[in-house]
C-alpha cells in the first residue's frame, strides 16, 4: 500500500451554528493546519497516489481566505470539514483538521 500525506496551511473564517450559546457563533478566523492522507494499492501512470498539487488545489483553492459559511452548505465544524475533505479528495482515507494547537478533528474512511 502506498501512502501520501499532504500538509496544508489555510487562513479562513467561520462561525458555528449551535443549539447553545457560544462565542463560536460569532464570525472568527483560524489558521487551520490540515493533514490529508491518501492511499492506493498501485500507482498511477505518473508514479503517484495523487499529485500533492491536486490536493492543494481542491482544498486550499476552496477554503483559503474564504468565509467557510459561504463556501459550504453544512455547519463548518472541524469534524464536518474533515469529512468533506475525505469525500472530495480522490483516494483520501484520513483527514486531520486542526483549528488550533489544542483543537483537532479527524475523519477516517
Ligand atoms: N467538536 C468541536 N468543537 C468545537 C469546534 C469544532 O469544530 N468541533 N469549533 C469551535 C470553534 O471553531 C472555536 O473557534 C474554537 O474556539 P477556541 O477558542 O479555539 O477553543 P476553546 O474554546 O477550546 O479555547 P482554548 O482556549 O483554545 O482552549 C468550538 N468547539
Ligand atoms: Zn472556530
Amino acid at each position: 500500500m502506498y501512502t501520501v500525506i499532504k500538509k496544508l496551511e489555510i487562513s479562513a473564517a467561520h462561525h458555528l451554528v449551535l443549539d447553545y450559546e457560544s462565542k463560536c457563533e460569532n464570525l472568527h478566523g483560524h489558521n487551520w493546519i490540515i493533514y490529508v492522507t491518501c492511499q492506493a494499492e498501485s500507482l498511477d501512470a505518473n508514479g503517484m497516489v495523487i499529485d500533492f498539487k491536486k490536493i492543494k488545489e481542491l482544498i486550499h483553492g476552496t477554503m483559503d481566505h474564504h468565509n467557510l459559511n459561504d463556501v459550504f452548505d453544512f455547519n463548518p465544524t472541524a469534524e464536518n470539514i474533515a469529512k468533506w475533505i475525505c469525500d472530495t479528495v480522490p483516494n483520501c482515507v484520513r483527514a486531520e483538521v486542526r483549528e488550533s494547537e489544542g483543537n483537532t478533528a479527524v475523519y477516517e474512511k
